[in-house]
Formats: structure tokens, C-alpha cells, sequence
């Protein structure tokens, strides 16, 4: 059997001996005690379980959502462009397992096809609000279970829509303020300026503000990157003010003087992917990743989940509070429910008991008609057929009349034939 490692402890003071001796745990100084440790003990759950994170990327056929996701994960993930023709919009769905030193995230990336490509567009965004409403819904029924096990329930709600916006250096299409308008009470929206190295910046900085007008005076809300937590206020407020990033993907690598860097390669020069005076894809990564992941995902559930979950309790009849506001209690709703459901079954049983009475009374009387009508037919049919007998009947006595007047007359002819023979012979032997 091989021998096992030995630790080798350093020198012990002689109270620890002792303490060993008396197999009491020695705690080292390095440790952290008490109640400082709780930290620590999420810090190691979240590692071990992993992250799981949902992004919705929404935007026109090969605006670059795929690259951006790519770059934003430092990952080619893969994906094959999508047609131009279909007739409508679709969604693609994709789970990745990712891993980044012992850090592992479950990263679902949901991908618009087909998006701005009909002639039609009033009702393109409705998969995509189809699709969100699909995966709350999914984990409300998760949620209203007995047995529930959101240990191993694989939560699907979306927590961030990076919306993908042309860069016309124009402004917003009617498509974006439609769909935007339609999702935002459903998601966090952070909206991006695609391919941002096809704008100059100065027309860029105007794009920019031109697209938080349009976005404030329809009343379409984004996500706000929160200032109430201190360590992260002053960052997160300055970022709220750069919206919409304008970002470029590239998975190339070009070299820029000595150095390898993912970029765009141009005739004038390199656009640098992670140079924050080139785009802000940095900005948007450090948003997204490291600041404000947990927040978006804060945000799905209280907000967004809470708000869906609320209305569909609703939808089901149930409240918290009575016709006079009063509290009712979930168990006193149920009851109510319990008994308008009951009363409505007997209703409806009392209905179709008197609607199959109906009925079979209905069938009653045609049967009955039926019958009448038969009998009918019948009765006339046997009268006919009798007057027939008897019709037969006469004819049969007339001709058995007629049978005996013959034979009568055939027999006086003979008698009268006999008796001329006679007479006859009677001439002839007189004569002689
Ligand atoms: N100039 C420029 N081109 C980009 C950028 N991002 C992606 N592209 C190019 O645009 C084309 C389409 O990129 P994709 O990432 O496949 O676009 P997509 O939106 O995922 O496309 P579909 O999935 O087919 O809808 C590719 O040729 C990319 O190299 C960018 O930031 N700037």
C-alpha cells in the first residue's frame, strides 16, 4: 500500500500537545472566526452549485449577436448565421457549461432569427414576449408545486435583453420602439448600438443622445444599473449616463505594435475590441459580468417575476385583500374557490340533466311520430290489400258463375243434340 503524504506540522507549543493529547481541535491563526465567516460559507456554496445566467439578444439578421457573445465570453460558441427569408421571427435557444478557473456558469444564450426581415413587422415581437412569459410562467408552476425542487430546476427566466440597435446614426426604427415598448415591463433592457465601428464618433455621441430621447419620450424603461449599493454607485452612475454602449465583436486577434489584441483590422488602421477609447465593450462586459449580474438577476425576480406572478395570481381569482379590504387569507380564498367551483359544477350538472331530459323527450315525440306514421301505413296498406281480396273474391264467383252457366248450357246443347239424333232416326225408319 503506498504511504500516504505526511503534513508536516510545525513546531507545536507544548499546551496545543496537550491539547491534542485531549482531541480538542486547534484552530490555526490565518482562520477567520465568528460570525466574519459567513461571507466565505456563500462564497463557497455559490462556487460549488455554479452560476447560471440568461441572456436574450434581440436584434435584426447579422447585426452581430452572435460575435458579441462570443467576445463577451471569450469563447467561439459556435453558431450558424440565420436566413434572411423566413416568415416570421423566431427564437434560437442555446445552453453552454463555461468555465473559468473554478468558476462554472450554466450560460444560456437566446438568439432572435428572422428579426426585421418580413414585410409585416406589427407582430414580430410577440415570440419574443411569448418566450419570456413561457419561461416565468414555467417557474411559477415550478413555485406553486407541493413538491418543489428548485435544487436541480434548471431556472430558465430571462435575466438581461441585449438589444441590438442598427447604427443608421439616425434614429430608433418604429420595430425597435414596438418591441422595446412591449418587453420592458418583462426584462432588463440594455440597449446597444451594434457594429459601432461603422459610425464616426461624433455622429455616434449624437446617435447616442438622439436614442435616450426617442427611448424617454416613448416611455420605454431600461435597465439602470443600481446606485444604491456605495462600493458601486459612482461607477454605475456614470455607466447609466453612457447608454447605449456601442460595441463592436471581434473574435480575431491583430497585433497592434508588439502585443495580440482582439480587434477589427481597417486600410486606416486597428479598432481594439477591449480599448475603452475605441468602443464600449469593455464598459458593457464589466457591467454585465462583474458588477451587475447579480443585480439583473435580483431584479427578474423581484421585479419582473414578481410582477408576472401577481397578475396571474390575479387572473386565478385570488387577492390579499376581500371586497372590504379586509386581509383574506390565501386558505379563505381557496375555500370561496373551492365553493364557486362546486356550485358551478352543480350547475352545470343540473344543466345537462335537464338539457338531456330535453332531449330525450324530443326523441320521444319523433319516435312516437315515427311510429304514428307507420302505423299509418300499415293500417292503409291492409285496407288496400283487403279491398284487393275481395275484388279477387268477386271476380272468382263471377267466373265460377260463368263456369256453371257453361256447363249447363253445354249440357242442354247435348241433351237437345240426342234428341234431334233421335228424331231423326225415327224419320228415316217411318219412311221405310
Ligand atoms: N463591422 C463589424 N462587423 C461585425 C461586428 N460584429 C459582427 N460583425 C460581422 O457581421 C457579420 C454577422 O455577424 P454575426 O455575429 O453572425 O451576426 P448575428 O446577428 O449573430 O447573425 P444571425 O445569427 O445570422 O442573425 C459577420 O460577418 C461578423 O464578422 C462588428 O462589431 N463590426
Amino acid at each position: 500500500m503506498a504511504e500516504r503524504p505526511r503534513y508536516m506540522a510545525p513546531q507545536i507549543p507544548d499546551d496545543e500537545e496537550i491539547q491534542k493529547e485531549d482531541n480538542i481541535r486547534c484552530l490555526t491563526t490565518l482562520g477567520h472566526f465568528g460570525f466574519e465567516c459567513f461571507p466565505y460559507q456563500l462564497v463557497n456554496r455559490s462556487i460549488q452549485q455554479g452560476f447560471a445566467f440568461n441572456i436574450l439578444c434581440v436584434g435584426e439578421t447579422g447585426i452581430g449577436k452572435s460575435t458579441l457573445i462570443d467576445t463577451l465570453f471569450n469563447t467561439n460558441l459556435k453558431d450558424n448565421k440565420s436566413s434572411h427569408f423566413y416568415s416570421n421571427v423566431g427564437l434560437k435557444i442555446q445552453t453552454y457549461e463555461l468555465q473559468e478557473s473554478n468558476v462554472q456558469l450554466k450560460l444560456t444564450v437566446v438568439k432572435t432569427v428572422g428579426y426585421g426581415d418580413q414585410l409585416n413587422k406589427e407582430t414580430s415581437y410577440q415570440p419574443i414576449i411569448d418566450y419570456i412569459d413561457a419561461q416565468l410562467e414555467a417557474y411559477l408552476q415550478e413555485e406553486l408545486k407541493i413538491k418543489r425542487s428548485f435544487f436541480e430546476y434548471h431556472d430558465s427566466r430571462v435575466h438581461v435583453c441585449l438589444y441590438f440597435i442598427s447604427p443608421t446614426g439616425h434614429s430608433l426604427k418604429s420595430l425597435d420602439l414596438l418591441t422595446m415598448k412591449n418587453i420592458d415591463s418583462r426584462v432588463n433592457i440594455i440597449p446597444l448600438i451594434a457594429k459601432a465601428d461603422t459610425i464616426s464618433k461624433n455622429d455616434l455621441q449624437k446617435f447616442k443622445s438622439k436614442i435616450m430621447n426617442e427611448l424617454i419620450s416613448n416611455g420605454i424603461q431600461i435597465y439602470q444599473f443600481p446606485t444604491d449599493d456605495e462600493t458601486t454607485a459612482q461607477v454605475n452612475s456614470s455607466m447609466n449616463g453612457l447608454l447605449p454602449f456601442a460595441v463592436v465583436g471581434s473574435m480575431d486577434e491583430v497585433k497592434v505594435g508588439k502585443r495580440m489584441v482582439r480587434g477589427r483590422h481597417y486600410p486606416w488602421g486597428v479598432l481594439q475590441v477591449e480599448n475603452e477609447n475605441h468602443c464600449d465593450f469593455v464598459k458593457l462586459r464589466d457591467m454585465l459580468l462583474c458588477t451587475n449580474m447579480e443585480n439583473l438577476k435580483e431584479q427578474t425576480h423581484t421585479q419582473h417575476y414578481e410582477c408576472y406572478r401577481c397578475c396571474r395570481l390575479q387572473k386565478m381569482g385570488f387577492t390579499d385583500v376581500g371586497p372590504d379590504n379586509q386581509p383574506v387569507s390565501f386558505q379563505e380564498i381557496y375555500e370561496a374557490k373551492r365553493q364557486e367551483f362546486y356550485d358551478q359544477c352543480q350547475r352545470q350538472e343540473e344543466e345537462l340533466k335537464q338539457r338531456f331530459m330535453q332531449l330525450v323527450k324530443e326523441k320521444e315525440t319523433t319516435l312516437k311520430e315515427a311510429e304514428k306514421e307507420l302505423q299509418d301505413k300499415f293500417e292503409h296498406l291492409k285496407r288496400v290489400q283487403q279491398e284487393e281480396i275481395m275484388k279477387l273474391e268477386e271476380e272468382r264467383r263471377q267466373l265460377e258463375e260463368e263456369i256453371i252457366d257453361f256447363y249447363k248450357m253445354k249440357a242442354s246443347s247435348e241433351t237437345l243434340q240426342t234428341q234431334v239424333c233421335t228424331n231423326t232416326k225415327k224419320d228415316k225408319d217411318r219412311k221405310k
